[in-house]
C-alpha cells in the first residue's frame, strides 16, 4: 500500500479524503504504462511529469531524495505548490513538489495522488537499479570510483574534449614502496593506509575533478578543462598532502609518499595514448627518486627507456 504524506501540504486540505473515489479504476493511461519501460530516475520522472501534466497542468516538478543525494527539477517553478512525501512498505523515496501559477483544486490534488501511486514502484525500481550500478562502479575498500568507472569516465571525457575542443589532463599515481608497508605493518594496516591516501587525494580535489582507484596501490585523476600546468599544480597539492599525513596504528604512525605522472590531451589522443604518456611519466618519477611528479614534457628531455609500470 503506497502512502503519500504531505509534509507541508501547501494548500491541500484533508477533506478531500472524504470525497468518494470511483469504485471502478479507469484503464491505465499510456504514460502510466510507459513508466515501467525505463530504469533511469530522470527518465521515469520525466515520463511521469509529461503524463501527469496532460491531466493536471503543472509548471514544474521538483524531486528531492536526501538519502540518495538526488535533486531533479523539471520545468520552471511557480508560486503555488503541492508537496508529497513518497513512502511505502519500508521505502522512503523522498519527496515530490509540483508547482504552477494558480492554486491546485481538490480534484487536481486527487489526480496528482493517483498519478503518484503509479510512479511509486517504477521510481523505486529505478533507485534500486542506480544503487546497484553505483556499487558496481565503486571500490569497496577506498569508496572511490573503480577501474570500470574510470573506463567509462575517460571515454566520456575524451568525447567531450574532442567534440568541444576542451582541455583534459590525466594524473597517474602510484604509492611508493607500498610492499614494505604490507611487509612491516601487515595487510590490514596496508589497507587502512590505502583508504587514507584515497581520502587525502580526494580532499585536495574540486568536486568536478574525478579520482579513481585504478588497481592495487594505483590511482588516476581526470581533470577536465585543465592543461598540463594546471594539472601539475593539482598534483603537487595532492602529493604534498599525502606526504604530510599519516595513520595511527596500535604500534605507530604510518605514512607514505606517492609518485605521479601527468599527460595532457591533444587532438589525436585516444584513451590508450593519453594513459601511456602519463604512465611513462610516472615510471620516470619512480626512477628519479619517487615522491615527485613528472609530466609528458619531462619524457622529451630524458633518455631513460621507460617500461610501462602501471600497465593498461
Ligand atoms: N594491503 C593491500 N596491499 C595491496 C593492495 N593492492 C595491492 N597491494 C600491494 O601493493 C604492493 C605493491 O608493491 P610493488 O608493485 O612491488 O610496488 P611498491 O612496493 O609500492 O614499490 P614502488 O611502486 O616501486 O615504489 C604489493 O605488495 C601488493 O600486494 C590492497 O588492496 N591492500
Amino acid at each position: 500500500m503506497v502512502s503519500l504524506t504531505q509534509p507541508s501540504a501547501a494548500q491541500h486540505n484533508e477533506n478531500h479524503k472524504d470525497s468518494k473515489r470511483a469504485m471502478i479504476k479507469p484503464p491505465l493511461a499510456r504514460w502510466q504504462l510507459k513508466l515501467n519501460t525505463s530504469l533511469d530516475v530522470r527518465d521515469v520522472l520525466t515520463t511521469f511529469f509529461n503524463g501527469i501534466t496532460t491531466q493536471v497542468p503543472c509548471a514544474s516538478l521538483r524531486y528531492h531524495n536526501p538519502v540518495k543525494k538526488i535533486t531533479l527539477e523539471l520545468g520552471a517553478a511557480k508560486l503555488h505548490s503541492a508537496k508529497y512525501g513518497l513512502k511505502a512498505s519500508g521505502y522512503d523515496l523522498g519527496e515530490i513538489v509540483f508547482t504552477r501559477s494558480d492554486q491546485f483544486s481538490e480534484s487536481d490534488l486527487q489526480q496528482l495522488e493517483d498519478g503518484l501511486s503509479a510512479v511509486f514502484y517504477p521510481l523505486r525500481n529505478a533507485l534500486l537499479y542506480k544503487e546497484a550500478l553505483d556499487s558496481s562502479l565503486r571500490d569497496p575498500l577506498t569508496e572511490l570510483a573503480n577501474r570500470a568507472a574510470f573506463e567509462l569516465a575517460v571515454k566520456r571525457e575524451l568525447g567531450m574534449a574532442k567534440r568541444h575542443n576542451q582541455l583534459l589532463s590525466m594524473i597517474v599515481i602510484d604509492v611508493d614502496h607500498f610492499k614494505a608497508v604490507n611487509d612491516s605493518a601487515g595487510h590490514h594496516a596496508g589497507d587502512m593506509l590505502l583508504k587514507h591516501i584515497a581520502q587525502t587525494l580526494k580532499s585536495t580535489l574540486r568536486e568536478t575533478d574525478q579520482v579513481f582507484r585504478f588497481g592495487g596501490e594505483e590511482f588516476v585523476i581526470l581533470l577536465a578543462n585543465a592543461n598540463l600546468k594546471a594539472a601539475e599544480l593539482v598534483a603537487e597539492r595532492a602529493r604534498d598532502a599525502v606526504e604530510k599525513s599519516a595513520i595511527n596504528t596500535n604500534k605507530n604512525a604510518i605514512g607514505a609518499t606517492v609518485s605521479m605522472g601527468i599527460s595532457a590531451f591533444s587532438a589525436e589522443d585516444g584513451r590508450d595514448s593519453l594513459f601511456e604518456r602519463a604512465d611513462e611519466a610516472l615510471y620516470l618519477a619512480k626512477s628519479t627518486g619517487r615522491n615527485c611528479i613528472r609530466t609528458e614534457w619531462d619524457l622529451l628531455n630524458t633518455s631513460i627507456t621507460t617500461n610501462s609500470k602501471a600497465g593498461i
